[in-house]
């Protein structure tokens, strides 16, 4: 057994863990990043990067489709399902392969392969072949798909995101079980592009949407496109001859039907159970998951930190990012610990229409105006640029605080979502007040201009604006 001693050790070479090393290698260079499968990070590899891609032919294949609404005749659209898969490859392997090749820059005693678990709150286990000593541990191991057992059942036929993009081809059918963010983006894109897919749901909730009103709208929206039941219960699944066959329960009636292969994008569990985290010396909660602070990312008062999908607290890329910065400065400072800036939650679903949520939700706000707050809304349906585009569908509700006015957060279905969100988003941070925002400028004819009728109705509720006029006359026509 090889044996290293490091001023700080970080288990897990994604986007957390290599933020983290950077961050850490600026002021020691007795550090070590653990890898214990591959290089490349779940995002480029069969997360953020393939998945967009995905979404993206299925954007083209329904582009092509809808053309002719537009009197543009694109003629019968054939999609070869082994193109789609050698470009969603392909375009993948060019984001997996610079990363791969920065981790492979890194000085060699840097970086070490091999699966690290705790032997003692400053020892680690890595392989079969070395056993470092750190004075400091950053855990950064991720997360796995979570599958139910009853699934098992579909043997061979059993997948999940990362099984997608090795595709060779698509295939004809498939159950997508999970109508969460996975689940909602990978399902919809497969349906564009031709496979028979049905969505399958327990809770009746869709893409992570809190607010009633929305998620009613996207529930209906979706179930006209492709095969959806939001709440069913999976009374049997089984491995037969043509594929794998479903049964379940659904508004008391049975249903069954075949498919080639079945999904699971039931969530994801933290890569916490598979590092004997008991012998760490940190608290647990009662699911063996270490009590943090959000802000510093410290387990307890101990010398160990916790980042990225594993602490479950924020499982988006961007936050996984923030979260090894934070680590990797308080790692390497320590024991000086000093919290760090988290932004304001921001969150969006590559769907179509697409799903953002900004800020605090409407139950976060209900709690924190103590019930002192209003909605402001707008239907995309009879939005000038949404109509222009024929992407008039969806619903933004934005939400503020009695008294101070302030934009407390917003969820939206709709056309443009991820722009719309990122512009509430950074209002937030800046703490502004609707009539601060309504002061922005906003051009013609574009679909920022829901969100002005929004924010206009937010500040007649808020008591603090007037009645939006009948068809705003200084503002243009179809705002
Ligand atoms: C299909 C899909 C689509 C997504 N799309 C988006 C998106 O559009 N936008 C967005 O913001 N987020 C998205 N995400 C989420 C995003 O990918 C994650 O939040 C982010 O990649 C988490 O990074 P991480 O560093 O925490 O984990 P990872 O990148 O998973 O890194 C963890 C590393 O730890 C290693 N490891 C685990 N256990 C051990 C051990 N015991 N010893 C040594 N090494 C270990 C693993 O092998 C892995 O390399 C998506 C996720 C999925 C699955
Ligand atoms: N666009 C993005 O930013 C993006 C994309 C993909 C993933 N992600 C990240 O990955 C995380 C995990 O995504 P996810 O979709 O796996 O989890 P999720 O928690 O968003 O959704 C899981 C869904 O599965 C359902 N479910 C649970 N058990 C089920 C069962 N037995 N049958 C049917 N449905 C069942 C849940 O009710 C829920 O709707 C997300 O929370 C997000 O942080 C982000």
């Amino acid at each position: 057994m090889n044996k290293r001693d490091v001023d700080v050790a970080i288990i897990g070479a994604g986007t957390a863990g290599m933020v983290a090393y950077q961050r850490v290698a600026k002021k020691t260079d007795r550090v070590v990043l653990i890898e214990g499968e591959q290089y490349g990070t779940t995002c480029a590899r069969v997360g953020c990067m393939p998945s967009k891609l995905l979404i993206a032919a299925a954007e083209r294949a329904h582009d092509l489709k809808s053309a002719g609404d537009f009197g543009v005749l694109a003629g019968d659209v054939r999609i070869d399902g082994r193109l789609v898969m050698q470009r969603v490859r392909a375009e993948r392997d060019k984001f997996v392969a610079p990363v791969v090749r920065s981790m492979e820059k890194l000085p060699e005693e840097h970086r070490l392969m091999g699966h690290a678990r705790f032997l003692d709150a400053h020892r680690l286990e890595v392989g079969d072949h070395t056993e470092v000593r750190a004075d400091r541990i950053i855990i950064a191991t991720g997360s796995r798909p979570n599958i139910p057992g009853i699934f098992k059942e579909a043997r061979d036929r059993l997948i999940v995101n990362d099984d997608i993009f090795d595709w060779q081809d698509l295939p004809d059918s498939v159950a997508v079980f999970g109508p969460g963010v996975i689940g909602l983006e990978l399902g919809q894109a497969l349906s564009r592009l031709g496979v028979k897919v049905h969505l399958f749901g327990v809770s009746g909730g869709i893409g992570g949407l809190r607010d009633e009103k929305i998620r009613d709208y996207a529930l209906k929206t979706f179930s006209e496109e492709f095969a959806f039941s939001p709440k069913t219960e999976t009374r049997r699944v089984e491995r037969t001859d043509g594929g794998v066959q479903i049964t379940w329960l659904e508004d008391g009636k049975e249903h069954q039907e075949t498919f080639d292969y079945l999904l699971a994008a039931t969530g994801r569990r933290p890569n916490i159970d598979n590092l004997d985290i008991q012998n760490a010396g940190i608290e647990l909660d009662d699911r063996g998951m270490p009590e943090f602070d959000p802000y510093t990312l410290r387990c307890g008062d101990s010398h160990i930190f916790i980042v990225g999908d594993v602490n479950n607290h924020r499982p988006l890329l961007h936050e996984a990012a923030d979260e090894g910065r934070i680590a990797g400065d308080n790692a390497a400072a320590y024991p000086e610990v000093q919290t760090g800036l988290r932004k304001t939650p921001l969150a969006v679903v590559f769907s179509d229409p697409q799903i953002a949520s900004v800020g605090l939700t409407i139950h976060q706000v209900d709690e924190k105006c103590r019930g002192c707050f209003a909605v402001g809304e707008v239907s995309f349906e009879n939005q000038g640029r949404s109509k222009v585009i024929g992407k008039n569908r969806g619903l933004l509700r934005v939400y503020g605080e009695h008294g101070s006015g302030l934009f407390m957060g917003a969820e939206m279905f709709g056309p443009a979502a991820e722009h719309i969100a990122h512009l509430l988003a950074w209002c937030a941070q800046k703490r502004m007040t609707v009539s601060d925002m309504l002061e922005m400028p906003f051009y013609h004819p574009v679909i920022e201009e829901g969100l002005r009728s929004a924010l206009k109705d937010l500040n007649r509720n808020l008591k603090l604006g007037p009645e939006p006029a009948e068809g705003c006359m200084d503002c243009g026509p179809g705002v």
